[in-house]
């Protein structure tokens, strides 16, 4: 198993856990880069994605609570509108969704159950721009039946896909997206991702 997380703020209270972690970088550009070059270069058995999310609204999750994702949407591969996001012709030759199923997800679901830990399991949105707009927070919930967003889900996604790697992506809710001055609970968030990779690394070999 090896851990990719976006930067220092997710890595450091995981060290001395002894995992085997990279930091792929924050964002959807280098994070996508670097986990390409990682797991071209390592292929480990399993790569683990694990950070933070934005819960959309009206999605019962609150901070501190464990999402992992079914699949990945790329978010803001859209025509954007005053009045909203719309999806691009049908022509281009895009990707927009990437399924994250499979047993590696199946097992990570159970094991963290069995240990008592709570995890909601669904779609999870990659954006560039976050939204701090409730409206399109919603739109995006809406239009994905997604549970949360996060900025780096969908490349490294793609990377794993690429490189062959399974990949599983944990995320711990940091924050709520139902009002624009909605709190960060960071401390709070990195406490569950650290408790839920301890429990992960312990069984999931
Ligand atoms: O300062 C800001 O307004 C701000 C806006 C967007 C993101 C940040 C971060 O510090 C993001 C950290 C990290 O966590 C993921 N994340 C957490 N919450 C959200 C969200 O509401 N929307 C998108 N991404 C989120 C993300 O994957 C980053 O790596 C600060």
């Amino acid at each position: 198993m090896l851990l990719l997380v976006p930067t220092e703020t997710e890595a450091s209270p995981l060290r001395e856990a002894g995992i085997p972690l990279e930091i792929v970088g924050f964002g959807p550009v280098e994070s996508a880069l670097r986990a390409a070059e990682i797991l071209s270069r390592q292929r480990p058995e399993l790569a683990v994605l694990a950070g933070l999310a934005g819960a959309y609204p009206e999605r019962g999750l609150a901070p501190g609570d464990l999402v992992v994702a079914t699949e990945e949407v790329f978010g803001d591969l859209a025509l954007c509108f005053p009045e909203g996001l719309r999806p691009l012709s049908r022509k281009l030759p895009q990707r927009e969704r990437l399924s994250l199923r499979g047993p590696w997800l199946e097992k990570a679901i159970t094991i963290l159950e069995k240990e008592g830990q709570e995890v909601e399991a669904g779609p999870l949105v990659t954006v560039c721009c976050a939204s701090r707009d409730v409206a399109r927070a919603r739109l995006l919930a809406l239009r994905h039946r997604a549970l949360a967003e996060n900025m780096e889900g969908f490349g490294v996604a793609l990377a794993a896909e690429r490189a062959g790697v399974p990949l599983l992506e944990l995320r711990a809710i940091s924050n709520l997206l139902e009002k624009p001055e909605d709190p960060w609970e960071i401390e709070k968030a990195l406490y569950a991702l650290k408790e839920a990779l301890l429990c992960l690394w312990r069984n999931l070999r």
